[in-house]
C-alpha cells in the first residue's frame, strides 16, 4: 500500500556536478510521496543540475542518490514527467493540442479509440476540449501550457517536474496556476517546481528548497 509519506527521493551527503565543476555539495534532502516543493536559488545556483541529476540524466559525483518504489523498497525506475518552460516549445511545429497530449501516453501499450478515450478524458481536466484540434501556433501561453500539462499527466507520473512554469505568462494565469495544478493533480503525485518567483514558492502549497544565496 502505498502511503503520502513513505520516500520517494533521498540525497545523501550528494555532490552534485560535472567532471569539470562542482555545483552542490553536502546535499542531504528526502522528497516524500505527495509532497509539493518549490526549488528556488539565484542564476547558476545548481536548479537545473538538481532536476537533471534526480532524473538520472547526470550521474551524481558523490554521495548517494536513492529512489524508492510505491512499495518502500530501491529501484532504478521512477515513472517522471517534465513540464518544460512554453519558450522552449517550437510554435511553429504544424502538431495540433491532440497530439501533443497523445504524445505523452504510453508507446505502443494501448489501442487507437483507448488512447482517443485518455486525451479527451486529460482534455477536459486541463480545459481545453475545445481546443482539441488547434494547432499550437495558435494557443495563446496558458493553453499552450495546459496542453504540455496534459502531455506530462498523461503517463500518470509519480514525479511531475515543472521548470520555471510561470515564466512568460501574464499575472492572472499565475494566480489561477495552483488551482488548476489542485484540480488535476493526485494528491499522491509528487511536484518539484523550480521558480524565480519567490512570492509562489513562499506560498502555504509549496516546501521550499533554496540554494545558494540570493544577494
Ligand atoms: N554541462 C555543463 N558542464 C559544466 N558546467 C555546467 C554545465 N551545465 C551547467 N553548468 C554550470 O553549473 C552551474 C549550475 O547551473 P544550473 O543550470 O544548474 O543553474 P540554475 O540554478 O538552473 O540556473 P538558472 O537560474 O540560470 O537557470 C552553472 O555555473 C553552470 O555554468
Amino acid at each position: 500500500m502505498t502511503s503520502p509519506m513513505q520516500p520517494l527521493l533521498e540525497l545523501h551527503n550528494a555532490t552534485l556536478g560535472y567532471p569539470d565543476k562542482v555545483v552542490l555539495e553536502h546535499l542531504n534532502w528526502c522528497v516524500r510521496r505527495g509532497e509539493r516543493w518549490a526549488i528556488t536559488g539565484p542564476n547558476g545556483s545548481g536548479k537545473t543540475t538538481l532536476m537533471r541529476t534526480l532524473l538520472g540524466l547526470i550521474p551524481l559525483q558523490a554521495g548517494q542518490l536513492l529512489r524508492y518504489d510505491r512499495e518502500g523498497h530501491t529501484t532504478d525506475q521512477l515513472v517522471a514527467s517534465y513540464l518544460p518552460q512554453i519558450n522552449q516549445i517550437d510554435r511553429h511545429f504544424p502538431i495540433h493540442v491532440h497530439e501533443v497530449i497523445d504524445s505523452g501516453l504510453p508507446k505502443g501499450t494501448m489501442g487507437r479509440s483507448v488512447r482517443r478515450e485518455q486525451v479527451e478524458k486529460l482534455a477536459e481536466a486541463i480545459g481545453l476540449t475545445h481546443l482539441l484540434q488547434q494547432p499550437i501556433g495558435k494557443l495563446s501561453g496558458g493553453q499552450l501550457q495546459r496542453a504540455l500539462l496534459g502531455r506530462a499527466l498523461a503517463s500518470n507520473p509519480e514525479l511531475l517536474i515543472l521548470d520555471e512554469p510561470l515564466s512568460f505568462l501574464d499575472k492572472s494565469y499565475k494566480e489561477s496556476f495552483e488551482s488548476l495544478l489542485e484540480q488535476v493533480i493526485r494528491p499522491e503525485t509528487t511536484m518539484l517546481m523550480v521558480t524565480h518567483d519567490l512570492h509562489l514558492a513562499k506560498s502555504e502549497y509549496w516546501q521550499t528548497l533554496t540554494l545558494g544565496r540570493f544577494e
